[in-house]
């Protein structure tokens, strides 16, 4: 990728509907796209990371699941919200959970939060990864990320949290840009005296 195209495509990301992903993603690819997401920032190389797959039937076994949790802790779905719960991890042929890991380390340890941001790093890799290789992404959370039963559920430790629910496929989709913050109201300059 020349530093243009690079441009061009940071310019013109998108997160495309999840419902629009389709296709099938090859081994192959999956394994270059996590190689490729993996190559993050990483102070004291901890890999505090992983990933967990989930395509194929194990998206409606999660789904199901999903929408059983939902209901043991809110009481009783209605026949959408279960059909919603169920269909979570089957609108996209791969669903790639980047987990978080937090590693104890030496004795002056890298602090958690670091760590965490690691993790993020790796699934914002993970979406540019997916379009190098040609498909799209969209990353979510949504609330079994906070939901300690639902995590366990999706095949988390305890000690482990989500950095994302990456959901990978193919679409033509091109959406128009959405709003963005005006870089000049972000950007101050560093105050000496304390106002900055
Ligand atoms: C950590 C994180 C969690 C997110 N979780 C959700 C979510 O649960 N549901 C959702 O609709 N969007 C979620 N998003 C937002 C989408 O990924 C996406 O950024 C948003 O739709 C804006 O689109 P864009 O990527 O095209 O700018 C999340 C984003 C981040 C960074």
């Amino acid at each position: 990728m020349t530093d243009q195209a690079l441009q061009q495509h940071l310019s013109t990301r998108r997160s495309p509907p999840i419902a629009s992903l389709g296709g099938e993603v090859p081994d192959g690819d999956i394994r270059s796209m996590l190689e490729l997401a993996s190559r993050v920032p990483d102070h004291g190389m901890l890999v505090p990371f992983r990933f967990i797959l989930y395509r194929g039937d194990s998206r409606t076994v999660v789904g199901q699941r999903l929408a059983d949790r939902l209901q043991e802790r809110d009481g009783p779905l209605s026949d959408a919200a279960r059909q919603k719960e169920e269909e979570r991890f089957s609108r996209a042929p791969l669903v790639v959970g980047v987990v978080f890991v937090p590693k104890d380390n030496g004795p002056k340890p890298i602090p958690e939060w670091e760590q965490f941001l690691c993790s993020g790093a790796v699934a914002m890799n993970l979406l540019h990864a997916a379009s190098a290789l040609g498909y799209r992404a969209n990353w979510i959370t949504n609330w079994y990320s906070d939901d300690a039963e639902a995590r366990t559920l999706l095949g988390l430790k305890p000690e482990e949290r989500v950095a994302g629910f990456v959901h990978i496929g193919r679409t033509d989709i091109n959406l128009p840009d959405r709003e963005r913050p005006r870089v000049e109201d972000l950007m101050t300059d560093y105050s000496p005296d304390g106002k900055g």
